[in-house]
């Protein structure tokens, strides 16, 4: 499609919306400036850069084997740039802790220090996003039983609590350095496979832990906290310590940030439907856009129901500026880069459809009982040309457009990726 066309089309679906009172321009200026966390591990199916190698574990199964996997910290640098060159919008680069690096050195998580996330923090400056930091309570010989922070184990339990206070600590430093907020989240596999009968007792340690995790206060210009939930994990069936409840409750008593990840429910329960409930009592909120296909809870994000609900109940409840957009999905099966395009374009694009969204015109149906008029309405935005708005907004911020990508994702797989060897640890 050449510039013009785009240009026509976007011209003709700007009088689409008008009519319904929608203003096209002030809703692109808007999801521009929305910011996606890009979470680093879709690079290398969650896998690390420690020097000491740990399998994988805590319940995060990552299922493919397609060439091309990064497997050095410069080959994830490289395909997070390609990936940025591929995306319209602000982004923050969403880091965990075993993407460190290490040099060689054998550091464990309860030793790590700001010097092994400076080659981040100036990659970063360099390419103008901010970072997000991760805990990893996972992947190491003290997770391997199951528990972590809620460990009965007094010296496995110390372990991690160390780990999670450094990470606080690097998450403050980073958003020093980079003037943006770093949200520091903290999830962990804790649970059971099977009934395990003192529930509370891992409860009251985990909430210890945090108690302590959180005695020192920083200040929220360079660092805020999150925590999240998980319904099951493998290995994890029967329980969970970190379940909604408990973190629900602990954000709203102590002033944190919830994280909702959207596979992390019963499948037919709707985040889309909690934000409205979870502003009521806490500040902020840290999504983790994701696309739950049964036991995985990490399929890439495509514009479906679940993604438009949660990017239209963020609109509509007003809470965008309470509202931290990060992805949580990983693929192994297909191209990484184009798993992480489509994600992160499809959780944008999702955000432009609820922002086209005439809510008010809407809502006065609904409030005068006319329900019918609210669902006609509801399906007639499905068929508004949405599409000429998302082309004409990469065209204007000097992106590629859909019809696009795959040859770009292409070449750069056989430029980059089919170049690269299996590194055997
Ligand atoms: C890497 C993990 O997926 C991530 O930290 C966590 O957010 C999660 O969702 C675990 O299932
Ligand atoms: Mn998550």
């Amino acid at each position: 499609m050449d510039n013009h066309t785009t240009i026509a089309a976007y011209n003709l679906a700007k009088s689409a919306y008008a009519n319904y009172g929608v203003d096209t321009d002030k809703v692109l200026e808007t999801l521009d400036n929305i910011s996606i966390s890009l979470h680093c591990w879709q690079a290398d199916d969650v896998g690390d850069f420690e020097t000491k190698s740990s399998s994988m574990g805590g319940g995060i199964q990552v299922t493919g084997n397609y060439p091309g996997k990064a497997n050095t910290i410069e080959e994830m640098r490289a395909d997070l740039e390609k990936v940025l060159s591929l995306l319209p919008g602000k982004h923050k680069l969403n880091l965990h802790t075993i993407y460190g690096e290490f040099n060689g050195e054998a550091v464990d998580r309860d030793q790590i220090e700001v010097k092994h996330f400076q080659g981040w923090i100036d990659w970063a400056k360099k390419n103008n996003v901010g970072i997000d930091f991760n805990a990893s309570c996972f992947s190491h010989p003290y997770a391997e039983d199951g528990f972590t922070l809620s460990s009965k184990n007094p010296e496995i339990r110390s372990f991690w609590i160390e780990h999670v206070k450094r990470c606080r600590e690097i998450s403050n430093e980073i958003g020093k350095q980079l003037g943006t907020p770093c949200i520091h989240n903290t999830w962990i596999p804790d649970g059971s496979k099977d009934t395990c009968v003192d529930r509370l007792g891992h409860r009251t340690l985990l909430k210890e832990a945090l108690d302590e995790i959180f005695e020192v206060e920083y200040d929220t210009n360079y660092m805020k906290d999150a925590v999240e939930s998980k319904l099951f994990g493998i290995g994890s069936e029967s329980m969970v310590v970190g379940s909604y409840d408990f973190y629900l409750g602990y954000a709203i008593k102590n002033n944190k940030l919830i994280c909702l990840d959207n596979g992390h429910f019963h499948p037919t329960e709707q985040v889309g439907d909690k934000i409205s409930s979870v502003i009521q009592y806490v500040d902020e909120v840290l999504l983790h856009m994701t696309r739950g296909v049964r036991w995985d809870s990490d399929h890439v994000v495509t514009v479906n129901d679940e993604s438009l609900l949660i990017a239209q109940e963020v609109i509509r409840s007003g809470a965008l500026d309470r509202t931290h957009v990060g992805l949580d999905f990983f693929d192994a099966s297909i191209n990484r880069i184009g798993a992480y395009v489509t994600g992160c374009r499809a959780s944008r694009k999702a955000f432009l459809f609820a922002l086209l969204e005439p809510t008010e015109l809407i809502k006065a149906h609904e409030d005068k009982g006319e329900n019918f008029e609210r669902m006609f309405l509801l399906e007639q935005l499905k068929t508004l040309p949405w599409g000429a708005v998302w082309d004409f907004y990469c065209l204007q911020q000097q992106t590629a457009l859909d019809n696009e990508v795959i040859a770009l994702v292409n070449d750069y797989e056989q430029a980059e990726l089919l170049e690269r060897g299996e590194v055997l640890v």
